[in-house]
């Protein structure tokens, strides 16, 4: 698991963090930015507001994906076919501009000898949505999480999502959606592993 954070040193160290004070003054800077008043009263109690939910809304960073996926269970009952848990809801932030990324993911591995909590999945999902990203740097670190620390045959992560950035503004295309993969393993370079992994996904 060093090798992932080695490859995604995103975690800010404790002693970098401003304090609450700082963040809440961030924040009435940003509110004068807007062209607003902080000293008004709508807004006094905002940057308090704000602070407490940017701890909820980046709490990927204070959560180990070691820790999670470090508990799984013997295989059960000899089952070693794909394990697909499909339409995890996220929600994540573009690292550029700091607005909403909306989507859902697409999770399965070929389990070898044992297997996961399937909320383990979904926590996963949410330690890195819950973070400043890319959807690349998303969907290939819940797949190399998984595979480092599980070791099956193989992992296969899609990602299907809206930014906000490309719909609220700059070329203001609504609705559109992004897909990524990662695949590992034998969803690599197996393509009808790959193929019913696809079909898995599509088949509602
Ligand atoms: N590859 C990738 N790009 C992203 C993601 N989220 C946002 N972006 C893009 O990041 C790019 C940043 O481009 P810049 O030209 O530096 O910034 P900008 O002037 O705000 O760009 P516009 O969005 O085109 O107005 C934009 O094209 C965004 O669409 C992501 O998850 N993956």
């Amino acid at each position: 698991m060093d090798a992932i954070v080695k490859n995604f040193p995103q975690t800010t160290p404790e002693s970098n963090r401003p304090t609450q004070k700082e963040a809440e003054d961030a924040v009435r800077t940003l509110l004068r930015w807007a062209g607003d008043d902080p000293a008004r009263e709508g807004l006094l109690d905002t940057p308090a507001r704000v602070a407490k939910a940017y701890r909820e809304l980046f709490a990927g960073y204070e959560m180990d994906a070691e820790d999670v996926l470090g508990r799984t269970f013997e295989e059960v009952a000899g089952y070693d076919d794909m394990v697909l848990v499909k339409d995890i809801p996220f929600f994540s932030h573009c690292e550029h501009h700091m607005v909403p990324i909306i989507g859902k993911a697409h999770v399965a591995y070929m389990p070898e000898g044992r297997v996961l909590g399937l909320s383990k999945i979904a926590r996963v999902v949410e330690i890195y949505g819950r973070r400043l990203q890319t959807q690349e740097t998303m969907t290939a670190q819940i797949a190399k999480a998984i595979d480092e620390t599980l070791r099956p045959r193989g992992v296969a992560v899609m990602i299907e999502a809206e930014h906000m950035c490309m719909a609220m503004r700059g070329v203001q295309k609504q609705g559109s959606t992004t897909l990524t993969t990662t695949f590992t393993g034998s969803f690599k370079t197996e393509p009808a592993d790959q193929a019913r992994f696809m079909s898995m996904v599509r088949g509602r």
